[in-house]
């Protein structure tokens, strides 16, 4: 089951198009996903792959190009490998409205290869600037009608741009057709989110206001941006980490219960309480940039692109009003982890007295395979009146009969079979930039930090009066 209880069918032949296929994401991500699908034999039966991009190169290059990536990211044996490449084409010279370069050529004998009738998939593994030509030329080279279009993150670069993007992908495509990724939606973890919190009486009596005291979504990485900085320079954490993937996150924690167990009711939960996230205030917004940042190739000379990100997020439901949703990430910080964590009120009448003890907490690990643990106070066993705290843990590996999916993997395979459960809708981003409009438009401070720490000081108070909770989650 990939994510909406239910929803099962196979693919038949498909022809992928990826467009940016040599670039980082392809290369980390959808590729490794890719080889994922066809180790758990999740692939249609028939498919050919075809990577895009301006350069011209022999197929036999880009087959070596994409078994190195799969040699370093794929998480599947040289027998898969082996497996994948000889379905793999290449169609170099750009694709624009006005010259489709090899592109065209490559879908017509695909389709005279595997079938005249195979649906094809268009995934827009590029930059977001690019995302409204590359919309066009694919109206303009009539591979729009049937086909499915996957786009990355983060869909437009403002409310402004985001708006034209998808009044033109509205008149080009379906909304069914049309598949707006977001990978933490993917992530076997998130994906649990809602099944443990709604399977068990336990956990969904605890979903509240009435309980919980604060949630943190907290997604720092050690990682930098060497690799990517054209893209990140124009992107920032904020666009490429606050208004995308922590957003929807935080809208999976606050949802309220969906109508019933269809990808439809889950997606419509998910939109429905982002819609009540209230604008961000600047004031409860922390930005900053690491030290060294504008040393980085490719980064623009004065950049006042934040690298760090943590805000404080109101959700204007019954179930939390008064709650802080708060939200951190950012480049080249001490550690990298992605916690999701309910940190409950103390019971009124608990032993445990100490005001600076750590919290009751339910944390789900997002990132790996994804484990879930609760944070307990307990008695130290012995000869003791002491209260220690404890953990109880579950991983998700380990569950009966697990075959957990990489993000990418479980979302192609969405693609795949028409489930849109896990994917965004335009309604929905335009709620995500609602809520970040005044950050863009008052943007607070940029605040220095050195690589190696957790970012600016001044993000401490966002997550008062705990704190960031990294310690106890170890
Ligand atoms: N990298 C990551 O970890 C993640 C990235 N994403 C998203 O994936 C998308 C791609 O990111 P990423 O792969 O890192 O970006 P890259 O900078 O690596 O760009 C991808 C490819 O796009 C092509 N490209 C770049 N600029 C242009 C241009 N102006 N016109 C046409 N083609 C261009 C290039 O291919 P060529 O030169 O061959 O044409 C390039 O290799 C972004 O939207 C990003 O937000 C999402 C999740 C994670
Ligand atoms: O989309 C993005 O996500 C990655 C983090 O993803 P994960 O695969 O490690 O969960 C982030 O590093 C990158 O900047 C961003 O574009």
């Amino acid at each position: 089951m990939s994510n909406a209880l239910g929803a099962t069918t196979s693919a038949g032949p498909t022809v992928f198009v990826v467009y940016g296929a040599t670039g980082d994401l392809a290369k980390r991500l959808v590729m490794p996903g890719f080889a994922a699908l066809a180790a758990a034999d999740l692939l249609p039966e028939k498919w050919i792959l075809i990577g895009s991009g301006r350069r011209a190169q022999p197929v036999d290059a880009y087959r070596e190009h994409v078994r190195a990536g799969l040699q370093e990211f794929g998480k599947v044996g040289d027998e898969v490998v082996d497996s994948i490449l000889p379905g793999l084409r290449f169609a170099g010279g750009g694709f624009t409205a006005d010259d489709p370069g090899e592109l065209l050529d490559a879908v017509r004998d695909a389709r005279a290869e595997i079938g005249e009738d195979a649906q094809l998939v268009h995934y827009l593994a590029l930059p977001p600037s690019t995302f409204q030509d590359y919309t066009r030329a694919i109206a303009a080279h009539g591979l729009a009608e049937g086909s499915r279009v996957v786009y990355e993150k983060p869909y437009g670069t403002s409310p402004e741009s985001f708006e034209e993007l998808d009044q033109l992908v509205q008149s080009v495509f379906d909304e069914q057709q049309v598949f707006r990724i977001d990978h933490f939606l993917g992530k076997e973890a998130t994906q649990q989110l809602h099944v443990l919190r709604f399977a068990n009486r336990m956990i969904e009596q605890l979903w509240s206001n009435e309980h919980v005291a604060q949630v943190q979504i907290d997604v720092p990485e050690v990682l930098g941006v060497d690799d990517r900085a054209t893209f990140y320079d124009e992107t920032g954490a904020t666009l490429d980490m606050l208004v995308t993937h922590l957003l929807q996150v935080a809208a999976e924690v606050a949802l309220d219960p969906p109508a019933d167990w269809t990808s439809d009711a889950l997606a419509q939960a998910r939109e429905d309480v982002l819609a009540k996230f209230r604008p961000l205030d600047p004031a409860e917004v922390v930005l900053g940039q690491g030290s060294g940042y504008q040393e980085i190739e490719d980064v623009r000379e004065g950049s006042t692109t934040d690298t760090f990100v943590a805000a404080k997020v109101w959700v204007d439901t019954e179930r939390w009003r008064g709650v802080p949703f708060v939200l951190r990430t950012g480049k080249k910080l001490a550690e990298s982890h992605q916690h999701v964590t309910l940190v409950f009120k103390r019971p009124s009448n608990s032993p445990q007295k100490d005001a600076d003890a750590a919290p009751e907490t339910l944390t789900f690990t997002l990132s790996g395979n994804g484990s879930v643990f609760a944070g307990v106070t307990a008695r130290r066993p012995g000869v003791s009146d002491d209260l220690v705290p404890g953990k109880l843990y579950l991983d998700l590996a380990e569950l009966p009969n697990a075959e957990p999916l990489p993000p990418y993997a479980a979302l192609l395979r969405d693609v795949l079979i028409g489930d849109r459960a896990l994917f965004t809708t335009s309604d929905g981003l335009r709620d995500a930039w609602r809520v970040a409009c005044p950050l863009l438009a008052h943007r607070p401070e940029l605040l220095p930090y050195e690589p190696g720490t957790w970012g600016p000081d001044a993000a401490e108070e966002i997550a008062a009066p705990y704190g960031w909770l990294t310690e106890q989650h170890r």
